[in-house]
């Protein structure tokens, strides 16, 4: 079997029950800086559980569409947050998850100077960049335990604008 999945817009209410977009968007909750900084406060649900918040830097090949998707995975034990160091859009895939099983997956692409993150256990596509450079700060959970979940599809899924 054969799906495709249409890459919509991220919107904060749309990618809601998956996690945070982190954006700009309206005004600053605070000015700070004698007034020259917006500061958007405390805008993503972090969870660390038994382990400590941790911050890479990930250097990812871009990925051009369509695209074949065959894995999505999750982490149990903690969230995970892709804050990209470009203005360019990158490509979010989420599913539902079903039974321990992920659901029909979404997708969705960022506009620039967006970043997400992904509450603790959400199926979710690997970082994947659309353009170079694909740099990108992450913070998750650094600590014991398995916090990596993986999934592969028995089925063709294909991943279109
Ligand atoms: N495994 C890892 O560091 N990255 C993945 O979790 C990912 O979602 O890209
Ligand atoms: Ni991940």
């Amino acid at each position: 079997m054969r799906r495709v999945i249409r890459t919509q817009p991220l919107t904060a209410p749309a990618f809601a029950p998956f996690g945070d977009v982190l954006d700009i968007g309206g005004d600053p909750d605070k000015i700070i800086n004698a007034g020259m900084c917006g500061r958007y406060h405390d805008r993503a649900q972090l969870d660390f559980s038994g382990g400590r918040a941790g911050i890479s830097l990930f250097e990812a090949r871009p990925r051009t569409l369509p695209m074949l998707l065959d894995l999505v995975e999750r982490h149990p034990m903690g969230s995970q947050a892709f804050l990209p160091m470009s203005m360019d859009p990158f490509l979010v895939i989420v599913a539902p998850d079903e039974g321990g099983q992920p659901g029909m997956p979404l997708a969705f692409v960022t506009r620039p100077g967006q970043g997400i993150n992904f509450h603790r256990g959400t199926w979710h596509g690997v970082l994947t960049p659309l353009a170079q450079p694909g740099l990108f700060a992450v913070v998750d959970r650094i600590g014991e335990g398995r916090n990596l979940e993986e999934h592969y599809f028995d089925h063709e899924i294909i991943i279109e604008t």
